[in-house]
């Protein structure tokens, strides 16, 4: 069963009497008695020896995070007071902050993550576009960020936002379908791809099972300085 799927797809249920590893627990199962729901279980051991492993007294019945890409694009990060809005909307809308960083593209980078686009009519402006300034890339976490945060920025096109959801990050800060002030993950598997573009630093695997836990259950602080959370306990 796949109990810590990399970027925090929803998990099974497993039951009781299930073998269950003692290390798998935190990673979103949840546990269910046979024909009951109950707050409280024993895992059986299944070395043999007879002896019980663990006893949840208390299960958190909440989705697993998922991690996406969010990125402020350079037409917002030429304004601070932009990037100090976007920051605190990020937060308002209640994402964990895992990773953020600042930073410039070479017109290769830009080419390179913007590939599948090539040929279109907009794809020399984009790289252009992309590659003109500082930007800000964040790995977001949250009950299906990649969704969350693809409505936060709302449309591609700025003037359709503005429009259809008149809120959104792009149709309040967006100037051009071209400048439309954020990117975010499309799908699991592009999340994974551009979180390794950015941070090629950061193991979204090991994260998701030793970290993922820890943030799920709020055992986090924002840290000013840092502007990340950063979990209260050791992973
Ligand atoms: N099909 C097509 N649409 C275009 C082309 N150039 C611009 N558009 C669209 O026309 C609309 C208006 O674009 P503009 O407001 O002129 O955008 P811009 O001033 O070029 O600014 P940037 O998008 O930032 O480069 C947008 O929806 C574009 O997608 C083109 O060559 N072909
Ligand atoms: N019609 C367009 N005109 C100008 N730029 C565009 C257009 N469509 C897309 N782009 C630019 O290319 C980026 C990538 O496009 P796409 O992946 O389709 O959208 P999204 O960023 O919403 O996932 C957009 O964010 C935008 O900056």
């Amino acid at each position: 069963m796949p109990l810590c799927p990399s970027l925090g797809t929803p998990v099974a249920r497993a039951e009781v009497d299930t073998a269950v590893e003692q290390s798998h627990i935190p990673c979103g199962v949840t546990m269910e008695k046979k024909g009951q729901k109950s707050p409280a279980f024993t895992l059986k051991d299944r070395t043999g020896d007879g002896e019980t492993i663990m006893i949840l007294t208390s299960l958190r019945l909440s989705k697993v995070l998922q991690l996406t890409l969010a990125v402020i694009k350079p037409d917002a990060v030429a304004h601070p007071l932009m990037v100090q809005a976007l920051h605190q909307k990020i937060l308002e809308n209640n994402f964990l902050i895992v990773r953020c960083k600042d930073l410039v593209w070479r017109r290769a980078d830009s080419e390179r993550f913007y590939a599948e686009h090539a040929g279109r009519f907009f794809y020399q402006r984009l790289v252009e576009f992309m590659s003109s300034g500082p930007m800000r890339a964040y790995v977001l976490a949250r009950e299906d960020a990649i969704q969350q945060w693809r409505e936060l920025m709302g449309p591609t096109k700025v003037f359709r936002a503005r429009y259809t959801s008149p809120t959104s990050v792009r149709a309040q800060f967006g100037l051009t379908d071209t400048r439309n002030t954020a990117h975010g993950s499309d799908s699991a598997e592009s999340a994974q791809k551009e979180i390794s573009f950015f941070f090629p630093e950061f193991c979204a695997k090991k994260w998701m099972d030793r970290e993922e836990p820890i943030y799920r259950s709020g055992q986090t602080r924002y840290d000013h300085l840092k502007q990340i959370h950063t979990p209260l306990v050791p992973s």
